[in-house]
């Protein structure tokens, strides 16, 4: 067997560096991927970060594929080489070029190196039988931690289904800055009239990136704004704003934008945003709870388990077990209740996050509705365009899951409500 490392060998190398940090360590791929990712060049990058998605989104399946060649698990950074090379080989990977690459990788390991043979012969054996195995195995199901509960809210057949559009990934969808033409991208409408993507290739690449044209930003979290229906000239304070999707639609509509987050690194990310394409708005570095002054409408999409976003985030489920929902549910609590404060008599409040769970979107939404009688809930919902009415819930706001829309490539699990303020 050769040595000599092939073209997807720095790929493998950073997509188990990153498996051990969320496999390992519980981290999610957001707060370790750029010190991994960083060095690569842009393919070797793109990459690496398939194969550690792909990994994770698989690893039930892959898993029970390796469950019996192994009588007791290898250590963590063997184990993951393992499930690595099972889930290439089982999806169509060359055989030679995976095992000759996933054994160098074991053999050059300061602890684990002697077992490249017993790596070696097992990776030949899923070469051999594995594919035929893996389309047999059921797809792969969340964790008890979060499927407990999410299949409490939703049913088991909706469970099953919610599953199912994890493991079929995500595809992008972009917003498009009002005007822009998009037809130099191949994609098409959504009803909710965003506009899907047919390859997701380099986004970068794509016509009208530099231009400023669109943003990327899924067809579920493209409807807060919309709901929030911004008004040229309104004063719209936008709450928990970075990396700023929403934002930008709201500047776009020409309302006088105030973005609110606490981290000054999202927000970076926000300005970049905002300059290239051209739009403006009033970024502040700040904590929602200390905001102050009264806005004609305010947009809180506050931070969550974000379990809707599963799909393109299947590093979630595997890092983390669910012990900080019970404070962000607290917070969101105090979020909304101050976001309310800031609505002027007559104005609108949307709250919206990305989860499934109905504790931190249903709920919330129910309390202040409770605890505040000059709330109620807004009309604007039933103007919006491609919204089925079974996703309107008892309370008056919209419930969106992955398993919506199957036939067009899903959606991202997201709640929103739209509140109003009863005029002095
Ligand atoms: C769901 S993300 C927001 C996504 C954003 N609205 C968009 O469309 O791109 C939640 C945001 O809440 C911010 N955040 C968390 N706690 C906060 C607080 N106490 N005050 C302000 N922002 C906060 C986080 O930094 C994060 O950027």
């Amino acid at each position: 067997m050769s040595n000599r490392p092939t073209s997807g060998t720095d790929a493998r190398r950073a997509a188990l560096a990153l498996l051990d940090k969320v496999l390992g360590e519980g981290l999610l791929l957001a707060e370790c991927q750029g010190q991994v990712l960083d060095p690569l060049d842009p393919a070797d990058r793109a990459r690496a970060q398939r194969l550690t998605l792909e990994t994770l989104r698989a690893l039930e399946r892959v898993d029970r594929i390796l469950q019996k060649h192994l009588r007791k698990p290898p250590a963590l950074f063997v184990r993951n080489a393992l499930r690595l090379g099972a889930m290439e080989l089982c999806t169509g990977g060359a055989a030679h070029g995976v095992v000759n690459d996933i054994v160098n990788l074991v053999a050059r390991h300061r602890r684990h190196g002697q077992l490249k043979g017993l790596v070696n012969a097992i990776l030949r054996k899923v070469a051999d039988e594995g594919p035929a195995e893996w389309a047999k195995l059921r797809v792969p199901r969340l964790p008890k931690w979060l499927r407990a509960p999410l299949a409490q809210a939703w049913g088991n057949e909706a469970m099953l289904a919610i599953e199912a559009a994890h493991f079929r990934g995500a595809p992008l969808d972009l917003t498009p800055k009002p005007g822009a033409d998009l037809t130099a991208i191949a994609g098409d409408w959504t009803p909710t009239g965003s506009y899907r993507l047919r390859d997701a290739g380099q986004v970068s690449a794509l016509p009208g990136f530099a231009a400023g044209d669109w943003w990327v930003q899924d067809a579920a979290a493209a409807l807060p704004a919309r709901l929030l229906n911004p008004q040229a000239g309104e004063r719209v304070l936008d709450l928990c704003a970075a990396p700023g999707g929403k934002t930008l639609q709201l500047a776009a509509a020409g309302a006088d934008v105030t973005a609110v987050d606490i981290s000054e690194g999202r927000l970076h990310r926000l300005q970049e945003n905002l300059t290239r394409t051209g739009l403006v708005a009033a970024v502040v570095v700040g904590d929602v709870l200390e905001q102050k002054g009264q806005y004609d409408a305010v947009l809180l999409d506050a931070p969550c388990s974000a379990t809707g976003t599963i799909r393109r985030h299947p590093d979630l489920p595997q890092a983390k077990d669910g012990g900080g929902f019970g404070a962000l549910i607290e917070l969101q609590a105090q979020m909304i209740a101050h976001a309310w404060s800031l609505v002027k008599p007559g104005g609108r409040l949307v709250y919206c996050t990305c989860s499934l769970l109905p504790d931190e979107g249903e709920c919330q939404v129910e309390d202040l509705l409770d605890m505040f009688p000059d709330a109620s809930i807004g009309t604007t919902l039933a103007t919006l365009p491609g919204i089925a009415p079974e996703w309107i819930t008892e309370e008056g706001g919209l419930r969106l899951r992955p398993d919506y829309w199957p036939e067009l490539g899903g959606m991202d699990g997201f709640y929103m409500a739209e509140l109003i303020k009863a005029a002095t």
